[in-house]
């Protein structure tokens, strides 16, 4: 059974309305060409700074971007990933911001919410620093939503580069990973596609990257090209740097042929090592 997704990597700008009106429109021209799984890229709704996420930030369910989003997953009936945004939310610990991708049915109920649980705090000689710990809180739950065509584990960008994480997912049935993200022009062309093709073949499953376009105006410039692979670790699609849709067709018996032809994952040697999981994928509401 084969599928169209979609990945609209969207320019995002200051003004919260008007990048939840792109959104509608990029994701309306891909449901009319077929889409029926569509991916936004991490904060599509605020620019990518610190100074940006408290201002920015929203709660589940109330929020605009949030209704926005379920709204549009219902009219359109659609599978819809919202990137990510910042969610204000009450915790143990008092408010915190998170980095939070909400994953929306074709009914328009929420199936999952995945908190970013690695923060990007780096210091790059020469490139890049950012401190992402500075303002958001991180998440504490590995997520794989169940849908009518197969399980889809959901990632926020530095998530990808944890292994670990990524065959967590696959270990819990994943046969997907959607991985809204922004990389930056320092560690996008260094890492970006080789590490997006890695994370795919090792688990032999689908991979999807969402990244929003490059705004040279923005104090953080995006890498995008957005990417989708396949199991074998083809490229289906690939954006270049500017605003576009690209779009796929998901096979998922692929999935299938390629793990019974190359067992990587029966092939694990788990008398000699294994990896603990200490959280439970959970379809946090
Ligand atoms: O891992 C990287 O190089 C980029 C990560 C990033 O930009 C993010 O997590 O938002």
């Amino acid at each position: 059974m084969s599928f169209k997704t979609a990945v609209c990597q969207m320019l995002v700008s200051h003004s919260k309305s008007d990048n939840i009106s792109k959104a509608k429109s990029m994701i309306e021209e891909a449901v009319s060409q077929g889409a029926e799984l569509i991916i936004m890229p991490e904060m599509f709704n605020c620019p990518y700074e610190n100074t940006s996420f408290p201002d920015f930030a929203e709660s589940y369910p109330d929020g605009e971007t949030v209704k926005f989003l379920a709204q549009t997953a219902k009219e359109n009936k659609i599978y819809l990933v919202g990137g990510s945004v910042p969610e204000s939310a009450e915790t143990e610990s008092g408010r915190q911001i998170f980095n939070t991708s909400f994953f929306f049915d074709p009914q328009g109920q929420l199936i999952v919410r995945h908190r970013k649980v690695h923060l990007f705090d780096i210091d790059i000689e020469g490139g890049i620093s950012f401190r992402e710990s500075d303002t958001l809180g991180r998440g504490d739950q590995i997520t794989v939503a169940g849908t009518k065509w197969c399980d889809i584990g959901l990632a926020i960008c530095y998530d990808m580069r944890f292994p670990e994480l990524m065959r967590a997912m696959v270990l819990k049935g994943a046969k997907m990973i959607l991985i809204p993200a922004a990389f930056n022009t320092t560690t996008g062309p260094a890492h970006w596609e080789i590490t997006l093709k890695t994370r795919a073949v090792d688990n032999q499953t689908f991979v999807i990257a969402a990244s929003p376009a490059r705004n040279l105006e923005a104090a953080y410039h995006a890498y995008g090209h957005s990417l989708i692979v396949d199991p074998w670790g083809e490229i289906l699609a690939e954006a270049g740097t500017g605003e576009e849709i690209i779009y796929a067709s998901i096979d998922l018996e692929l999935v299938d042929r390629v793990r019974r032809q190359l067992p990587l994952l029966r092939h694990r040697r788990t008398d000699l090592y294994r990896l603990e999981v200490n959280s439970q994928p959970m379809a946090q509401k």
